[in-house]
């Protein structure tokens, strides 16, 4: 089929290139030139693990970039993939959709039927506003040359081509059985898996245990809050894990014991139950706002959610407070932070937990050093303000340091000469506050080590 993708960031870059790798013919679409530069170049965009091989493969062959949207002319499909961040009041911004739908609508062809497909996570009630837009500006009638789906995208940074293959299910919005069968064609590898042998050099292996995916049809409204709800959902079990690891530091029991024996109720289940300074990213902080902003408007309090967020706010301001109190004092203190990213192996550091922690750090009056693999750059931008030293080498955090901690559990700092770093420390103490570390080593190294719930 062919394809328009707009937005080539963490979810129209994986999705186009993905479809490509699977024989579609893909035209990436954005406002950005530097990212289509490099998609052109057969680079990756942002640093996802495994992306770069797909768009190396595919690039100037099923894979091309556009800035004009020329291309939806000749499109079947057209995704729209763009960001919906936050507004001031803290629901979603769909500046960057209507706009993207503007322009859709300008170059829809009256001479063929194409399907608009909403991957942005959008309000309730916004694929049915692009509909208004797309008749809007182009003339036509909805329906008849072209018809919009919901279709929310679930992968999860880090993992994303894994989970762009090997979806747990799709979900498709829409009453239209045209528009349902378009999109089954479109996604009939993924259904299947029929040809992932012939391309098992560029795709990750079948992650353990997942099936299939199920084929879910709702109706938009329903696709757009299964979206919502369930980043909500995780958002509230990572909280829930969190506030127990706080009991557990009181009542001097383990959280990793705990979270264990809860997860082998196959109700509970054992994921999202890995303990953190907090949740954090470019997903669930905007999205469970929005979700609180909808109730809002639709005046329905939403405790569970609120609550939610409170507490992962609370858990943020926890892990400086574990500090302080170990310190005494965190004026004038050095503190060195491994870790900007929201979690490891992406390079995303949209509002990441390391930035509440290292302002706060900084308001008490440390002096904050900080190092991160992939993230630095992007922290370091979209923070401006922070007085924070970056360091290239994660080994020069420990300099004279009072304190280092662990936000982000890259696989480098598991596995940094921790023995002799503790020599150039000026008191020895660190916070895993993922407890990803050797407590017993780190320990017999001479730290004070102190994990959350344990
Ligand atoms: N990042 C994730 O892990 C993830 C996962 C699932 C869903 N989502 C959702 O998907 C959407 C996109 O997220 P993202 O992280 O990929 O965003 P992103 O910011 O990484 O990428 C969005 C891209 O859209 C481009 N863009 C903006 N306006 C445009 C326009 N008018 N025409 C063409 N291009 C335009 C930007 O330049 C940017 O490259 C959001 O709604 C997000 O909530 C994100
Ligand atoms: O047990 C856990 C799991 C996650 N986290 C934290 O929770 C945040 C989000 O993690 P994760 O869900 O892995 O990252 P995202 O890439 O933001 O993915 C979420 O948000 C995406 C965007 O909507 C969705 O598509 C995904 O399904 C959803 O998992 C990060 O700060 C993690 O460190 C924990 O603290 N403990």
């Amino acid at each position: 089929m062919n394809v328009a993708c707009i937005g080539a960031g963490y979810v129209g870059s994986v999705t186009a290139a993905a479809l490509a790798v699977l024989g579609h013919a893909v035209t990436i679409i954005d406002i950005d030139e530097m990212k289509l530069d490099n998609i052109r170049n057969g680079k990756s965009p942002i640093y996802e693990p495994g992306l770069e091989e797909l768009i190396r493969k595919t690039a100037g062959q099923t894979l091309s970039v556009d800035t004009q949207y020329e291309s939806v002319g000749g499109a079947d499909v057209v995704f729209i993939c763009v960001g919906t961040p936050s507004k001031a009041d803290m629901s979603a911004d769909l500046t960057f959709v209507k706009a993207a739908a503007a322009r859709i609508g300008k170059h829809l062809n009256p001479e063929r039927y194409t399907l608009i497909v909403m991957k942005s996570t959008v309000p309730v009630g916004t694929t049915d506003m692009v509909t208004s837009i797309l008749e809007e500006v182009s003339g036509l009638q909805a329906g008849l040359q072209f018809e919009t789906v919901s279709n929310p995208e679930f992968l999860r940074e880090g993992y994303a081509v894994e989970d762009v293959f090997y979806p747990d299910r799709i979900v498709v919005g829409s009453e239209s059985v045209k528009a349902e069968a378009v999109m089954k064609a479109l996604y009939l590898s993924m259904l299947t898996r029929d040809v992932y042998e012939s391309l098992r050099e560029l795709l990750p292996p079948v992650p353990e245990g997942r099936p299939e995916p199920v084929w879910l049809r709702t109706t938009p409204t329903s696709a757009e809050l299964i979206k919502y709800a369930s980043n909500a959902f995780l958002a509230v079990k990572i909280s829930y894990i969190n506030e127990m690891a706080r009991l557990c530091d009181r009542l001097g029991s383990d959280i990793t014991e705990v979270a264990a024996g809860m997860g082998l109720d196959s109700r509970i289940g054992n994921k999202f139950l890995q303990v953190s300074s907090g949740w954090s990213g470019s997903c669930f902080p905007k999205d469970t706002a929005e979700l609180l902003a909808t109730a809002r408007k639709y005046d329905c309090d939403l405790q569970i959610v609120t609550a939610a967020v409170r507490a992962n706010h609370e858990m943020h301001i926890y892990c400086v407070k574990k500090v302080q109190s170990k310190l005494k004092s965190l004026q004038g203190k050095r503190i060195g932070v491994l870790g900007l990213t929201f979690k490891p192996n992406t390079d995303d550091a949209r509002k990441s937990q390391a930035e509440v922690i290292i302002r706060e750090l900084c308001e008490l009056g440390s002096h904050v050093k900080a190092h991160d693999p992939h993230g630095a750059a992007m922290f370091r931008s979209l923070n401006p303000d922070l007085p924070v030293e970056y360091c290239d080498e994660p080994e020069r955090l420990a300099d004279k340091a009072d304190a280092l901690i662990l936000l982000t559990h890259w696989d480098c700092y598991l596995t940094l000469d921790w023995a002799n770093l503790i020599r150039k420390m000026r008191t020895p103490y660190v916070l895993d506050t993922r407890n990803a570390l050797h407590r017993d080593e780190m320990l017999s190294f001479g730290y004070d080590y102190e994990g959350l719930g344990i």
